[in-house]
């Protein structure tokens, strides 16, 4: 009797050792699961020495996709960007150290799709109006506004009022009195005809050239002055401002015309001008004998070769050729004194 007792409680006590043991498995099994799963979820941080907006970022490393004040406008970020980040590179937004100022239809777009395709520039895609309109913003957001660049690239921006602005020179300056600033300048009168054609297009019942471009109206009267078309073609006026504030060898005066004729050349002197090697050339270039106008082959947004959108190359209504000798006459004293001050004759008739 007390042998057979003896020989059951051996057996349950084996029995119970494997329960407990196979029990203690899968608890095992089971929360290391959840512990593993746990570790993925949550971010392991580190401090990144990078700064946006004063705002120093913390870099997040997990399998949750954490956007940083950084990236908050992942739109204008491309692939190329993205890759550099999973690399470890931290493109930051910086301030412009280069700004494409003016004129107005003078070709500034052009300009800025052309020196974009160099690798050690980034470019704002849009007008951002900030020495202007949205100065009360303040610089944080300006920059908020700049693409994300990498050590070494350069950040360009292009509004073409700012050559207008009274205000902007003494702003750009207090930015960064170094700032590199580029003009594109046309011949004012086909720039007043390229104004007009603008407005135009979105004021269908607008007057004609002719009729806006005197006082009363009246072909062959005094010019009007207060007209933005004709207003705007004064360039030694805006540029009297710039000089206040800026020594003229630091700004870069580009021709409007010889941008459409022959790009190379002037991107040439625009990378001289910014430091860059000469990566930008003729062979990134070819004319487009529809559009009339040179267009690139590829860029960073195109693999394709394409021309700029169709508000670029307009056509012109058709002037009377009077009024177009008229406007000449009243532009040549204006146009010799911006040469004397440039010490470039853009030979304008
Ligand atoms: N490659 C190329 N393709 C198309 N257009 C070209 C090019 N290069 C210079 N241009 C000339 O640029 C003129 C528009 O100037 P902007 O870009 O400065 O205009 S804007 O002030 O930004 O509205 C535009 O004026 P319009 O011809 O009146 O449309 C063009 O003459």
């Amino acid at each position: 009797m007390i042998a057979m007792d003896f020989s059951i409680s051996r057996k349950t006590i084996f029995a119970l050792i494997t329960l407990a043991a196979i029990s203690f498995y899968i608890t095992y099994l089971f929360s290391s699961c959840i512990a593993s799963n746990m570790s993925k979820g949550m971010p392991k941080w580190r401090h990144n020495p990078v700064v946006a907006n004063e705002i120093p970022l913390i870099q997040y490393s997990t399998s949750v996709r954490v956007v940083s004040l950084l990236e908050s406008n992942e739109t204008d970020i491309s692939p190329k960007y993205r890759l550099f980040r999973e690399q470890g590179l931290h493109p930051v937004r910086q301030l412009p150290s280069a700004l494409v100022i003016g004129v107005k239809k003078g070709g500034t777009r052009a300009l800025l799709e052309f020196i974009r395709i160099h690798p050690d520039v980034r470019a704002a895609g849009s007008e951002v109006h900030f020495f202007d309109k949205n100065y009360h913003r303040g610089f944080q957001w300006y920059r908020s506004h700049m693409p994300p660049t990498l050590e070494g690239q350069l950040t360009i921006e292009k509004t073409p009022s700012y050559f207008i602005t009274k205000e902007a020179p003494r702003r750009v300056q207090m930015m960064n009195p170094s700032t590199k600033l580029l003009v594109v300048v046309r011949d004012p009168v086909t720039r007043a005809i390229s104004d007009y054609t603008q407005a135009a297009s979105k004021k269908p019942e607008m007057k004609t050239f002719e009729e806006m471009v005197f006082i009363n109206g009246t072909v062959g009267s005094i010019v009007d002055t207060s007209w933005g078309p004709v207003k705007l073609g004064l360039y030694y006026k805006y540029l009297t401002r710039w000089l206040k504030f800026f020594p003229l060898s630091q700004l870069l005066f580009i021709s409007g015309e010889r941008l459409i004729l022959d790009p190379a050349i002037e991107l040439k002197r625009v990378q001289d001008f910014l430091g860059l090697k000469r990566v930008v050339t003729e062979k990134h270039f070819y004319f487009n004998t529809t559009k009339g106008f040179p267009c690139l082959f590829k860029s960073e947004g195109h693999s394709a070769p394409h021309c700029l959108g169709k508000t670029k190359g307009r056509n012109h209504p058709y002037v009377n050729p009077v009024v177009l000798q008229r406007l000449r006459d009243f532009f040549r004293p204006f146009n010799m004194r911006f040469y004397q001050m440039t010490g470039i004759n853009f030979g304008w008739a």
